[in-house]
């Protein structure tokens, strides 16, 4: 008897077997949960219809997030299926990848700007405001996923950095206005980890590997890993946390500094 067993839980974000929404379906359907999916272009659906499968899913609907009437449809066709929602996982994130590379300022526009913030943060909300019909009245859990550099200003994370912020405050507005309705919204903080939107990214080696010298685990984390919290803090057994970000990074956000053990 797992720990979601009777919950049913939307699952967005799945590109393909390394995303790290594929590592929470994993864990949820694996701790009992009823999953339904969604994917983003026609391009990805088969990918997202065969992660259905294999979690003995038949609900798939289409969701680019910067469409409006998408995100209606979404929850009115899910409506239809379950009369209500226990679990909304968002897992989405995108800026131009231009603006990801070199200094803050060499890729930025104000285009560029506005598409991280769109996507990677107000489509929080936007899902939340959305489901919030199917998600209100009873204990209900949204989770999202952010990175260090909401916080710490990395290299190259950029205007993504900026938008991880704005994703980490909508997060406590959402928790602090949606609490006496029964929903819990929180994030997971995660380590690097190799998956599409992390390939391409020149320095992504680099990343891993420094994260294996230091992090205090000495190792990077695994879709598992998030995976296991995610399903924690969406079940009853985190039913007094909300409003909150919770790192799952093998402790490298504990650091103050690295390099200095090898200065002897
Ligand atoms: N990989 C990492 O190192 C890492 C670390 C911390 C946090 N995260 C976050 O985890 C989340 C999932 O990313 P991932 O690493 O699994 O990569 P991924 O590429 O597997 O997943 C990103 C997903 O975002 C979706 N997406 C992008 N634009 C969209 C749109 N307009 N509408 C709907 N969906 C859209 C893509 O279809 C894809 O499924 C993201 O929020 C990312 O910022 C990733
Ligand atoms: C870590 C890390 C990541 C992974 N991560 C935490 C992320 O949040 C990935 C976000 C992301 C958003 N948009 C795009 C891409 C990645 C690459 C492809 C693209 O065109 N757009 O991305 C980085 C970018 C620069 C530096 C470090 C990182």
């Amino acid at each position: 008897m797992g720990f979601l067993q009777g919950k049913r839980a939307l699952i967005t974000g799945i590109a393909s077997e390394r995303s790290i929404a594929s590592g929470i379906a994993e864990a949820m359907h694996r701790e009992g949960a009823e999953l339904a999916f969604t994917y983003q272009n026609e391009k990805l659906k088969s990918r997202v219809q065969k992660a259905a499968e294999q979690f003995g899913s038949d609900i798939v609907l289409p969701l680019d997030v910067a469409d409006d009437a998408q995100i209606q449809a979404c929850f009115d066709e899910l409506g239809k299926r379950w009369d209500r929602l226990d679990i909304l996982v968002h897992a989405i994130a995108f800026a131009p990848r231009e603006a990801l590379a070199g200094g803050f300022l060499d890729g930025l526009d104000r285009e560029g700007f506005r598409i991280a913030q769109d996507i990677s943060a107000y489509s929080l909300a936007a899902l939340t405001k959305a489901a919030r019909p199917l998600l209100t009245g009873h204990q209900s859990s949204v989770l999202t996923l952010s990175y260090l550099g909401a916080e710490r200003a990395l290299p190259n994370y950029n205007v993504m950095g900026v938008a991880k912020a704005s994703l980490e405050a909508t997060v406590r507005y959402l928790a602090l206005n949606l609490g006496a309705e029964g929903i819990r919204v929180n994030a997971i903080s995660a380590g690097p980890i190799k998956t599409l939107a992390a390939s391409g990214i020149g320095s992504f080696r680099k990343i891993l590997g420094h994260v294996e010298q230091y992090a205090p685990l000495r190792r990077t984390v695994t879709i598992e890993d998030v995976g296991n919290v995610g399903a924690f803090l969406c079940s009853d057994l985190a039913a007094g946390v909300t409003g909150e970000v919770t790192y799952v990074d093998a402790g490298y956000n504990i650091l103050g500094m690295t390099g200095l053990d090898d200065v002897g």
